[in-house]
Formats: C-alpha cells, structure tokens, sequence
C-alpha cells in the first residue's frame, strides 16, 4: 500500500454536481462563466440542488421558501450573545451552525424531504447568522430577514441595517455564483465523509466550515487582505513579493491543486475588482493585487485563485475582512448541501486506507521498566 500525499489525482467519488475538466468548470455541465454572466445564485442553488435551471414558478418558490426558513432559533441567537466579541467569525459560525441541529425538530430525520427541507434551512439561516453574529459583537440587535427575492440583497440588509444598493447586490450574488460549488474540495469531501457514516446533515455541514475555515482553503481570502493591507502601498508590492518569495513563503491567494493553467473564477473577480473599485474611487486594492498578480505570475508562474481577488471585491464592498471566509460559506452552502443530498442517495461508508511507516515488532514494556 503506498499513500498519495494529499490524495492528489485519486477519483474518491463519482458526482454529477460539477466538474473541472482541462481547467474548465462547470455546474450541473453549465460552464461558469455562461453562470457568472448569467444566472442569479437563486438560480443557481436550484440547480445544483435539483440538477436543472428552475422555471419561473420553481424560482419563486425557492425564493419565498428560504425566505419563510430564515429566522435562526431564539436559543441560538441567546448563545451567540454569550461568544466572546473577538473570536473568529468562522469559529462563530461553525458552534451556531452545530447548536441549530438542537433546535430542529427534523434534524435526524432521515428522509429525502426532510433533508431537501434541511437543506433550505441552512442555506437560509448559515447568512443570517454570519449578520447577526457581526451585529452582535458590535453591541447590536440582530436583525430579522426583510424578504427580498436574494440571498445577497437579504445578506447585505441584514448586515447593516440599510437598504442595499443595486450595484452591492449584484456585486455580491455574482461572488455567491462564483463559489458555490468546486466538485471534491476539501470541505465538500469533508462534508461527504461525515454524513457518509448516515449522521445528520447539521453534522456534515458543520464539518465543512470548520474545514474551510483553513488558509489553504476558503481562509485564503482574509489571509489575501491582510496581505494587501501589510504591503500597504503600491511602491511596497515587488520588495514585500520579492521578500516573501525568497524566504519561500506561500503567497496567499495564488496557486491551485487542479488548476494550473489558471482559476476560470479568477478573471471574473478581477473584472469586478476594477468596475468597483472604478464607481468608488477606489482603485488602490485592485492595482496591488495586478502588481501582485504579474510579479507571482512572472516569477513562480502561479496564477491567482477564487480567493485572490474576491479580497479587493469584497474589501471594496466595505465588507469587514474577517466575514469574507463566512460569505464564502454562504456561498458554499449550496454546494454541500447538493453533494450531501447526493451522498445520501447512493452512500457507501468513505473509509481508505493508510500507509503505516510507525515502527514495528515492538514489545509492551511495563512501566516500571521505562
Ligand atoms: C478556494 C480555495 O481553496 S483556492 C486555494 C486557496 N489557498 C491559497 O490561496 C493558499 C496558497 N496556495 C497554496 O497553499 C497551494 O497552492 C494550494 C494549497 C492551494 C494547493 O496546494 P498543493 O496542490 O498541495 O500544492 P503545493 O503546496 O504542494 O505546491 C506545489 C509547489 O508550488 C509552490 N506553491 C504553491 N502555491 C504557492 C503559493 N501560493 N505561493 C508560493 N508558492 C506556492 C509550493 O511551495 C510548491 O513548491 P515546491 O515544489 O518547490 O515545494
Ligand atoms: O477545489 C479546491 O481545491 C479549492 C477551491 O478552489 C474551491 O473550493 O473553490
């Protein structure tokens, strides 16, 4: 028996989800740019979890179903008053994600519908918890779902009390279109593994944020802006790069274990990194992180990933920087859930194998002896 470190190139699963064939992904075989352009993430959750674009009525009953889902449990909100303010906003939601199952009655209901209905319910509360949650440690009241016809446009409400504009709504669905789904990730294989023993679906999910929470992982895009912000001028990109690249560093935010030739998400983020950063006046992020771009690109040849410049997009929304990893997990609800849902329907117990390298032939020695 002889291990791939990381698994890297093991086929683990088969999956009708998504796929990323020579560099090119797709949902439910729609390309992602034809979604990036295209589609709202309403549209996309459907798809991915019903494996077909909704019609009209099929839309507006998601829309108002996730809506009538959205409140988060009294009892959860009490105990997301008891966290301490500065702990981590993934950790926040990881404990709030785990104390819903408490409070669902359904939660290990094993049945199709009652893990579709599940399904709803995360992907409508997994956002107003990552609202409440930065509310609350701001001494704020969380606030109740205004029920717009968007996750983004709810989102956005939600967090910060005003009515948001059209141009942060559409900024932030198409961020949410971009990351809902990339087949075998670490946390959808996470998510896969856990509910793969048959526990529930609150225990897969809860799995794949803290899964996520990684800076290999979704955690890259804060790890991203904290980067940019110690770099803090333009002038200061190529001897910071330069510096980091020479003590072998990784530079956050580059780089990608199926993609080599480049992340297809990668361009679209930088395009609205620009257009925002264009309407606000504020092109400082977008222009270090192209210098960035061409300086790792030219000297490693790593390109950047989904997480490098979803950083400037978000920073340039005035989302604080330790919600972007949460926002991805917004996102990447639709994706677990989807493949949970698939898990379930044709499950095998995910159990391989490892390569012992530990000694052998050794003898219990009793302690007197040691
Ligand atoms: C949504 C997402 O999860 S996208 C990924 C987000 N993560 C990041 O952006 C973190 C930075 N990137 C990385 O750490 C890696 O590229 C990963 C984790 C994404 C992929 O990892 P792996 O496939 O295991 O590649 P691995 O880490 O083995 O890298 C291969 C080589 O490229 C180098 N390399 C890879 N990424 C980077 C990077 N970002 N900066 C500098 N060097 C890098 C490695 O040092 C290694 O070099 P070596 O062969 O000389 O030792
Ligand atoms: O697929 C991966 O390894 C990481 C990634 O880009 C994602 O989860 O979106």
């Amino acid at each position: 028996m002889t291990a791939t470190k990381g698994l890297e190139g093991i086929v683990a699963t088969t999956s009708s989800i998504s796929s990323i064939v020579d560099g090119v992904l797709t949902y439910r075989g729609i390309d992602i740019d034809d979604l990036a352009e295209n589609a709202t993430f309403e549209e996309v959750i459907y798809l991915l979890w019903f494996g077909k674009l909704p019609t009209g009525a099929e839309l507006e009953k998601l829309q108002s179903d996730l809506n009538a889902a959205s409140t988060i449990p009294a009892e959860v909100i009490n105990q997301m008053k008891l966290f301490p303010k500065d702990v981590n906003s993934m950790a926040a939601l990881r404990t709030a994600v785990s104390a819903l199952a408490l409070y669902d009655a359904e939660a290990n209901d094993m049945s199709q519908e009652a893990n579709v209905r599940k399904a709803i319910k995360l992907q409508a509360q997994i956002p107003a918890i990552v609202a409440a949650f930065a509310r609350i440690r701001e001494g704020k009241e969380p606030l109740a779902s205004p029920g717009y016809s968007s996750v983004a446009a709810n989102f956005l409400f939600q967090l910060t009390g005003k009515e948001p504009d059209k141009i942060a709504i559409e900024a932030l669905d198409k961020a949410l279109v971009l990351h809902a789904d990339h087949e075998l990730n670490a946390s959808t294989f996470a998510a896969r593994v856990t509910v793969a023993t048959l526990t529930d679906i609150y225990s897969g999910i809860t799995s794949a944020i803290g899964t996520l929470k990684g800076p290999l992982h979704g955690g890259a895009n804060e790890a991203v802006m904290a980067m940019l912000e110690e770099i803090g001028t333009i002038e200061n990109v190529v001897p910071y790069i330069n510096g980091k690249l020479e003590r072998k560093d990784k530079i956050m935010g580059f780089g990608h274990r199926v993609y080599k030739g480049g992340d297809p998400r990668a361009k679209h983020l930088q395009k609205m990194s620009l257009e925002l950063g264009k309407l606000t006046g504020n092109l400082k992020w977008y222009e270090m992180s192209i210098k960035t771009e061409e300086l790792v690109t030219g000297l490693k040849g790593l390109k950047p990933n989904v997480d490098f410049y979803s950083a400037s997009v978000y920073t340039t929304l005035e989302i604080p920087r330790d919600l972007f990893t949460p926002i991805f997990a917004i996102s990447r609800t639709s994706g677990w859930t989807a493949h949970i849902l698939e898990q379930y329907e044709n499950n095998r117990l995910i159990r391989p194998r490892a390569e012992y390298t530990g000694p052998v032939n050794q003898k219990y020695v009793p302690i007197s002896e040691r």
